[in-house]
């Protein structure tokens, strides 16, 4: 097992990543403060990992809470059902929530647990790829709005996070893919060796590899550690994390919630920030085309949908969080392994690479 740190003061906390750790009382007790827990997980993932994790919390007889499995569920209403459990069952300051699945119920599960009785402490315990080298690090939790990706939210920081990368040998290819896109992002910002690990093992990653899967986890939640306790609240190098995001955002929501995954949305977002990159003279047609070989070899799509054109684009990333004074403000890359937050680029090279990127019908 591996134990990395996420150092944030008094709010630090580690990442536990290995095998059989679903069970492992001996991890989470010394991340409980109180008496009380309750696991959220979704319809999904309960049939398949409930019983093992509940058997690490038999000492304080957890409570559970299954919600409907879907990008599509991630909202206000639906993360109500856990304030309903919480509040029949006398759930009082002191409880813990553990987060048992992807992205999606990590992200609700803190948010519920940033709000409940203005905070209470929250365990992730990520199941698939890309909540394992991503969303469980870093304390973003949050909803989604008809109009915007992860709109009402707030910053909260687990108590622990446990990677059990057994459970990866259930998630299927499609999904793997998507955890793919967030893990070839942290080479692209700040690594440029880990790009060239991906290319030489992207095979490897496909075929779940334990070895190869194991170093991409480690050293994504390495770099995302990093990043986190250098600025937890995102106002410098935090927002490097969201290459890709402003189109991909915009691509989630303008094709609707659930019909793209995360990651699908976020490749093709990346790829487009580099074509834009290379538009404004930064990198070479062979840098893109370097970016675009490992999206394809990891199996996610690299043309947004044809419907979406400049306009409607501009329309959905005028409400990206980067967003200062009515300014989108974008993550390109100066060279391949070097991110910045950028709001100097042309909008008509803009328009160059959404027309570029779109799908044929
Ligand atoms: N907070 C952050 O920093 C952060 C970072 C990245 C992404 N996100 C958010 O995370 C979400 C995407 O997360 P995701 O890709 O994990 O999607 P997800 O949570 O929807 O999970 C994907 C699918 O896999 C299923 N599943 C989960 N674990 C499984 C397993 N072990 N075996 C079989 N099936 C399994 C789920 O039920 C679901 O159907 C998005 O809402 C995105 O905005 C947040
Ligand atoms: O942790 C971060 O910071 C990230 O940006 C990670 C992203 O992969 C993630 O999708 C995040 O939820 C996007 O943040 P948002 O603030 O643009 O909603
Ligand atoms: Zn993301």
């Amino acid at each position: 097992m591996i134990t990395l740190n996420v150092d944030l003061g008094e709010r630090s906390y580690p990442i536990f990543i290995g095998q059989q750790l679903l069970g492992d009382a001996e991890r989470v007790s010394p991340c409980i403060a109180g008496t009380q827990v309750m696991i959220v997980t979704n319809e999904t993932i309960a049939p398949l990992y409930l019983d093992r994790t509940l058997q690490a919390f038999t000492d304080y007889d957890p409570a559970h809470v299954i919600l409907p499995d879907g990008e599509q569920y991630k909202t206000l209403e639906i993360l109500n059902r856990i304030f309903d459990e919480l509040l029949v069952q006398h759930f009082d300051r002191h409880s813990t929530l553990v987060a048992l699945g992807g992205g999606v119920i990590g992200d609700m599960t803190g948010f519920a647990a940033a709000c409940y009785q203005r905070g209470v402490d929250f365990i992730q315990i990520p199941t698939t790829l890309l909540a394992q080298v991503d969303s469980s690090v870093g304390g973003k939790t949050g909803v989604n709005h008809p109009q915007g990706k992860n709109m009402i939210g707030a910053f909260h920081q687990p108590r622990c996070v446990i990677v059990d990368t057994d459970t990866l040998k259930t998630l299927d290819d499609r999904q793997l893919s998507a955890g793919l896109a967030e893990i070839i992002k942290y080479g692209l910002i700040r690594d440029h060796d880990f790009i060239a690990w991906l290319e030489q093992n992207m095979d490897r990653l496909l075929a779940r590899d334990p070895e190869a899967t194991a170093y991409a986890i480690e050293t994504s939640c390495r770099s995302k550690a990093a990043i986190v306790a250098a600025d937890e609240k995102e106002s410098g190098v935090r927002a490097l994390l969201n290459l890709g995001h402003t189109f991909g955002h915009a691509i989630e929501t303008g094709a609707g919630y659930g019909h793209w995954l995360h990651g699908e949305a976020v490749g093709t977002g990346m790829l487009m920030a580099a074509d834009l990159s290379m538009r404004q003279g930064w990198l070479s047609e062979q840098d893109v085309l370097r970016v675009e070989n490992l999206l394809d070899k990891a199996e996610l799509p690299t043309r947004a949908p044809h419907n979406m054109s400049y306009e409607r684009f501009m329309e959905l990333m005028a409400v990206d969080k980067k967003v200062r004074a009515g300014q989108v403000n974008l993550v390109l890359l100066k060279s391949l392994g070097e991110a910045v937050v950028t709001a100097d680029f042309e909008p008509a090279l803009l328009r160059e690479t959404v027309e570029a990127h779109r799908a044929t019908e």
